[in-house]
């Protein structure tokens, strides 16, 4: 098992090696949940439309904000899955509500992000059709 090294070395060394704790978190989640995939996909796709269709520097604070809340409730929600797992392998109510609430709250994270998509990109959408 992997033991964190002690808190020593100067507060640079120290803010690099935390900084390399929460990249692997980063690889750990996209590696092991494939929602957190399908979100990437998504989040490539707004970016490529936010380029195409030439949102303003607001709308694009808009998807950013969104993106990054998909994809920091979806970590929060698999760092519960793994906690619970280790702390309840056997099956346990307070365990199923635990991990019942953290999808709930991906999907109110997704569904805030469609509505903020549609949003934005609904109105440039509309006017290209219309042209
Ligand atoms: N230890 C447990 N005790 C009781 N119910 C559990 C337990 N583990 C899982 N469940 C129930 O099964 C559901 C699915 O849990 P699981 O760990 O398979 O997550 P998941 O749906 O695979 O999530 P993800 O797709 O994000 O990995 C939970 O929402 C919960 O209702």
């Amino acid at each position: 098992m992997n033991t964190p090294p002690p808190a020593n070395g100067s507060a640079w060394r120290r803010l690099c090696r935390s900084f390399g704790w929460a990249r692997r978190g980063v690889v750990v989640l996209l590696r092991t949940q494939a929602n957190a995939r399908i979100h990437a996909v998504a989040a490539g796709c707004a970016i490529v439309a936010g380029f195409v269709l030439g949102i303003t520097r607001g709308e694009w604070c808009a998807v950013v904000a969104a993106i990054g809340l998909v994809f920091s409730v979806e970590g929060l929600n698999t760092a519960i899955e793994f906690v619970v797992d280790l702390a309840s392998p056997e099956l346990h109510p307070l365990a199923e509500k635990a991990k019942d609430v953290a999808a709930g709250a991906v999907l109110l994270s997704a569904l805030t992000a469609a509505v903020i998509g549609l949003l934005v990109f609904g109105p440039h959408l509309l006017a290209l059709v219309q042209r």
